[in-house]
């Protein structure tokens, strides 16, 4: 849940009754506590297919496309790549996302396939490396950040597992987090009841009993009281850009209205949400702009709300379907080219003969270029064309490729004897 670092910057502090060791966490953002071990925590129709993924493979593109123009890129991951910083094992294998303000994104994908690795890369989780690509966070380098000054620009996580903070009171925790915020904003710290005043209708809202306040940090909390917890952080904390990492699971129906209820009343023409999730189930509740699924390390494909339903339907089967009747389909392009690339090589090959003896009239140096110059008038930009030419050429009809080779060389003969 919090963002911790190991730094003693102005803006982190240090739970001094805390059982274990030191830990060091990152305000206002809080929502990230390292475990090193919490990375594992858990885990049709063609048409419709076709229509959900109108979608492009380059949502640096689809996403922006159609969009207010007012509204401007919040981040911009370009050929992010990342690896384990321990064992150098690469997980993100190029990922490209645009997230404009305003607009709520999902990324969905099958287990492993990389989905909290890339939001916990985003908040500069210490488990990764990031070895290739950019990320641009309000037009300024992401990358470059410690974990809590991204927190401090506006990005707030909430973990798949919300950790706990034993012996640190969940109201102390807010209002320590709030107040570090406001000073970093140049803002004068708020006392406690008037800090009470502002997190009261916040509780309410996420249907939260005022005992949570008093408890512990997530000690004891249920898993979906551990989520609303965390929606009451980014609600008290606010941000630019939320990413919620399966905020969903745990949840009951009414618990993820709730949360839904509280995410949507914090969204803004000038902030966005970043969400993973499995299920179409709270997609309902919170409308993605744009969905994405991730595949080893990638985006593989960008699309609208419609991706979640046939994920349902089909699995993501129907998803990798798609993609492979899109292949059968440029199988059965290529089968097409095939044909026509034969239908206009017996016609280039039946005329050949007559413009190669013209062309040896004006002293063309090479058969090559007679075939050249034959094919572009007809496809002039259709290079496949003129590659596959030569071989299919070679191959089916290799008497009248020799024969061919052989003119060529009696032109170069004639250029030759021409130049000397
Ligand atoms: N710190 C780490 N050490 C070792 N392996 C890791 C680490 N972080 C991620 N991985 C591996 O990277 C892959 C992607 O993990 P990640 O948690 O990002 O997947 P995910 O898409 O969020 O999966 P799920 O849907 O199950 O939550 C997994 O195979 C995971 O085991």
């Amino acid at each position: 849940m919090a963002a911790f670092l190991p730094s003693t910057s102005c803006c982190s502090f240090k739970f001094s009754n805390l059982p274990s060791k030191s830990h060091v966490f990152t305000l206002p953002a809080l929502p990230l506590l390292c475990r090193r071990s919490n990375y594992h925590r858990h885990h049709l129709s063609l048409n419709r297919v076709t229509a959900a993924l109108s979608a492009v493979d380059s949502p640096l593109k689809s996403s922006s496309e159609g969009q207010d123009e007012k509204s401007q890129p919040l981040l911009q991951v370009t050929g992010l790549t990342a690896v384990i910083a321990e064992s150098k094992q690469e997980i993100l294998k190029g990922v490209n996302l645009l997230v404009n303000e305003g607009e709520v994104h999902a990324i969905m994908g099958k287990n492993g396939s990389g989905k909290s690795t890339l939001s916990k890369v985003l908040v500069g989780h210490p488990d990764y490396e990031v070895t290739e690509g950019s990320v641009v966070f309000k037009g300024e380098n992401l990358l470059e950040m410690e974990p809590e000054e991204r927190s401090l620009a506006g990005l707030f996580m909430s973990f798949q597992s919300p950790v706990e903070i034993p012996g640190v009171n969940n109201i102390d925790f807010l209002h320590m987090a709030y107040n570090a915020r406001r000073r970093k904003l140049g803002q004068p710290e708020i006392g406690p009841i008037e800090f009470y005043a502002y997190l009261y209708p916040k509780l309410e809202r996420l249907s939260m009993k005022t005992d949570f306040l008093n408890r512990n940090v997530n000690e004891g909390f249920s898993g979906g009281e551990r989520k609303r917890n965390e929606i009451l952080q980014l609600a008290v904390l606010g941000a630019d850009l939320a990413i919620l990492d399966e905020i969903d699971s745990g949840l009951d129906v009414d618990a993820l209205r709730d949360v839904a209820k509280a995410v949507n009343g914090l969204l803004t023409p000038k902030n966005s949400l970043l969400m993973i999730t499995h299920y179409r189930r709270l997609l309902e509740f919170i409308k993605p702009t744009f969905i994405h699924i991730m595949e080893d390390g990638r985006i593989i494909k960008t699309g609208d709300a419609s991706i979640a339903t046939v994920l349902e339907e089909g699995g993501y089967k129907a998803i990798s379907g798609s993609g492979s009747n899109f292949r059968e389909s440029r199988g059965l392009g290529k089968i097409l080219i095939s044909i026509c690339s034969w239908l206009v090589m017996i016609w280039e090959v039946v005329s050949a003969f007559d413009v190669v003896n013209d062309l040896v009239a004006d002293s063309v140096p090479h058969a090559d270029a007679v075939f050249q110059q034959l094919s572009s008038n007809v496809f002039r930009t259709w290079e496949y064309f003129m590659l596959e030419k030569h071989r299919l050429l070679q191959v089916k009809c290799p008497r009248l490729f020799v024969e061919l080779q052989l003119q060529s060389r009696d032109l170069n003969n004639h250029a030759v004897l021409q130049a000397s």
